[in-house]
């Protein structure tokens, strides 16, 4: 049954007839991850394109953070997880040996699911900290990443002031941009997100959504979102995910008006999951 498998291939060469200027900024290649004797995903192939924003949708433990986990190789920090396959970023394999995780995971960063700003470092503190990791001290320099990242995170203008508070003093929808603008301090070229607006009230989630229609001019983002309606705002692209396999992939528009599999059609009409 394999040549039935949506691969990358078959998927990227038909969206890509549908947009030629389309660039693949990520190709995930048969990546299956084992917790143990179990898979959390299976042989999933999908690209992701350049500045643009895809989304993994999928019932409950379908896979979703799984699969988004493996982009960046964030499970190298779970003892059980094993990733077999190839992810490509610009044509290289971050799986590949002698390839640093440290460096996958600047150019790929995450946003997870809560706000978790580094409670006691202020707001200023918790933008520069990564590049305070890699030993840049210039106050210009970070005081120019700063104000960069705050307004690429739509923060800026809420928190120009009081850029020494605790970074806790913020709402918890500023907050989760205090924690997108640490990770576009660093300048990555993918943005994983993996709920982010889960824990988040529908103002909060709303600003959260309009950010990502602005951000993608600067960063390539995967969201991972349980709410349909979400994934159908804010996403160019679509992978359903189910029990461990990627059942279907493409244009949003598409995949959410025209579904090709049977059993994508019955999640987006909510007869099943
Ligand atoms: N650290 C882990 N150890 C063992 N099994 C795990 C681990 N993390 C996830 N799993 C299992 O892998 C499968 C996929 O889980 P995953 O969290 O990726 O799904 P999901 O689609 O993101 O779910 P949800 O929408 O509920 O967050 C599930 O069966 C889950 O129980």
């Amino acid at each position: 049954m394999s040549e039935l498998r949506p691969t990358a291939n078959s998927a990227q060469s038909e969206v890509m007839t549908l947009d030629p200027s389309l660039k693949t900024r990520i190709e995930a290649r048969r990546v299956t991850v084992m917790y143990g004797q179990k898979a959390g995903v299976k042989d999933v192939d999908m690209p992701i394109y350049a500045n643009k924003v895809t989304a993994l949708i999928g019932p409950s433990g379908c896979g979703k953070t799984t699969f988004l986990r493996a982009l960046n190789r964030m499970h190298d920090l779970t003892p059980s997880a094993r990733v077999t396959g190839e992810v490509l970023l610009d044509g290289i394999n971050v799986y590949a040996p002698g390839v640093d995780p440290v460096e996958v995971r600047r150019k790929i960063g995450m946003v997870f699911q809560k706000p978790n700003p580094f409670p006691t470092l202020s707001i200023y503190g918790n933008v520069v900290a990564g590049l305070r990791l890699v030993g840049i001290r210039k106050k210009s320099i970070l005081d120019e990443a700063v104000e960069r990242a705050l307004s690429q995170a739509a923060l800026w203008d809420e928190v120009k002031d009081r850029l020494n508070a605790p970074s806790m003093s913020l709402s918890g929808g500023q907050q989760q941009r205090l924690c997108i603008a640490r990770a576009l301090a660093v300048e990555p070229e993918v943005l994983l997100m993996d709920e982010p607006t889960s824990a988040l009230d529908p103002i909060s989630t709303q600003s959260i959504e309009d950010l990502l229609n602005e951000l993608k001019n600067h960063v390539t983002i995967v969201i991972v979102t349980h709410n349909m309606q979400q994934a159908g705002r804010v996403s160019d692209f679509t992978g359903y995910f189910l029990n461990g396999e990627m059942v279907e992939f493409g244009p949003t528009s598409l995949l959410f008006t025209t579904p090709k599999d049977k059993r994508t059609e019955a999640y987006i009409t909510g007869r099943f999951g």
